[in-house]
Order: C-alpha cells, then structure tokens, then sequence
C-alpha cells in the first residue's frame, strides 16, 4: 500500500543467486514499490517476501543487502572518496579495513581517476557509480537497483552495465529495475509488471519463444494486449452475469489467456 492505495496485487517471483534480474514495466507500474519491499523498507500488507531465507528487511540482512535508490543519495559537495569515508564510517568501518574497502569500491566502479573530484562535478554516469559504490562497501550478496540508468546515454548505460556483468560474475546477485526495454537483453531473467501486476517471470529465451515475438519490447506489448484483452472479457462477463439471472447460476468459466510464468522453478 503506498497512500492508502494498493499498488502490487498479486505478485510471486524469485530471483536466482548470482542472477540478473531485470524488473521493466512502464513508470508508475510498481517497480521501485516491488524493490522496496525486497530491501524491507516497505512492508506489505499481505503475503510475505522471503530474502536468503529471512523476512525482508530483517536485521541479519543489513549488510548483506545493498541499495541503489532511484534519488542521489550521495553528497554533492563532497568529494568522491570523503563520500565513500563517510559512508564506510557510517556502517562502523574503521581505519585500515575503512581504507580497503573505500580503494576496492573505487576500482570495482572504475572511479579510480575522478577519486578526488567534488561529486557535484562529475557526469550523471559517474554520479550513479558513486551511488553504487557506496552500496557495494559492505560487499552485498544482493543488490538491488532502482533505474541506476535513468537519463544516462546509451555509450555511458553500456559501461556501466558492463560493471554490473562483472559484480554478478563474481557472484552478486542483481536486481535492477529499468523502463528501457533494450536493457532486458542484459538480464538473466525478467520480470515484466503492468500496474502493479506480473505480466510475466521468465528468462529472455522462454519469454521469447512463449510470446513468437523477435524482442522484449514486443513480447511485453503482446503480453499487455493479452492481459487487457482477459481484463475487458472478464468486465464482460460480469456485466453478462448481472443482466441475465439465467447465467448467475453457472460457475464462472476459466479465461484461457493467463499471463506468463515459467514453470522451471524460478517464479
Ligand atoms: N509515496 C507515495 N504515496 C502514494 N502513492 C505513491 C507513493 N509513491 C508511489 N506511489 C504510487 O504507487 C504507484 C507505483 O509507484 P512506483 O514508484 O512503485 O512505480 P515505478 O514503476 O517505480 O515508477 P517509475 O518508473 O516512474 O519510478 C504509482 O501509481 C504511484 O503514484
């Protein structure tokens, strides 16, 4: 519930270790809600979100998870390394364990030559590399995204997911929220949400063979006429089953058209 409104309905997922799971669906449709009830800053009002096997946003997980949020979280008029000092001293890091950690997220997000510049300098690709720095000091098996890429130019997006390749290559679990439908090509798995809803929890292969379309942005229309299509019969049906008393007895029919989940496991 976010101001009194529900806004995911429905959802069962899961997300593979050492995955990247993409979370796309057009703006307003969930995504940052559905992230932050994995982090465990948002609680649901039903069912349960289990995160390596606790409660999400249970103590024990703390610094086991990192957060990248959609706004900056990091501080303009500080350097990048006063930012990352700050941070690591924050979580209770100090002296040298503080100063290796600080060079190790410097290096993994190639900043290791703008380590000095004010934050307030730097180019909105750096500015998210910072952010994600900061969430890497504790070295979370899972990291969790909120449109790192947003406003960023397709040379600067490739970088940096060419960074979150390498962190899910040494194991890090990924997932990342985005509306730029081209990313899924880069995720391991996608979940595609339509107003609050899962239209689909597949990898991109089954995604694409299930919906015989040549792309994601395809698939995901496809799906969306589907889903709208069950909808609009479903409004039908119940307008057909008030107007005629006859049909208030008969069970409801099953809709064929449902929307995609696979079926290995991994939903
Ligand atoms: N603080 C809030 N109070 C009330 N409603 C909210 C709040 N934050 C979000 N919402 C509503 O919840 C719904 C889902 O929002 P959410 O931010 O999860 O979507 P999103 O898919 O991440 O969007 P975007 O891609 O634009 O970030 C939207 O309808 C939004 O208006």
């Amino acid at each position: 519930m976010r101001g009194g409104n529900a806004v995911l309905r429905n959802l069962t997922f899961s997300v593979p270790r050492g995955c990247i799971v993409g979370v796309l669906g057009p703006s307003g449709c969930g995504k940052t809600t559905l992230l932050r009830s994995v982090v465990g800053v948002q609680q649901p009002t039903g069912g349960h979100v289990q995160v390596m096997g606790r409660p999400a946003g249970a103590a024990q997980l703390r610094t086991r998870v990192g957060y990248v949020t959609q706004a900056p979280s990091v501080y303009a008029d500080l350097t990048v390394l006063e930012n990352l000092r700050y941070f690591a001293a924050a979580l209770g890091m100090k002296g040298w364990r503080r100063e290796d950690s600080v060079v190790r997220v410097v290096r993994e997000v190639d900043l290791a030559s703008y380590a000095d510049n004010l934050v307030s300098r730097l180019s909105g690709g750096q500015y998210s590399r910072v952010s994600l720095a900061v969430a890497l000091l504790n070295r979370p098996e899972l990291l969790v995204m909120d449109e790192p890429t947003v406003g960023l130019d397709p040379m600067v997006r490739r970088e940096l997911w060419l960074v979150f390749q390498r962190l899910a290559d040494e194991g890090t679990t990924l997932l990342v929220s985005s509306h730029v439908m081209d990313e899924a090509d880069r995720c391991d798995r996608l979940l595609l949400m339509r107003t609050g809803q899962l239209l689909a929890s597949a990898s991109r292969e089954d995604l694409l063979r299930h919906t015989a379309c040549a792309d994601v942005e395809e698939a995901f229309m496809h799906l969306v006429e589907s889903a709208a299509a069950a909808e609009n019969r479903a409004r039908q049906r119940a307008a057909d089953r008030a107007l005629l008393p006859q049909l208030r007895e008969q069970p409801a029919a099953p809709d064929a058209e449902r929307s995609f989940f696979a079926t290995d496991g991994a939903r």
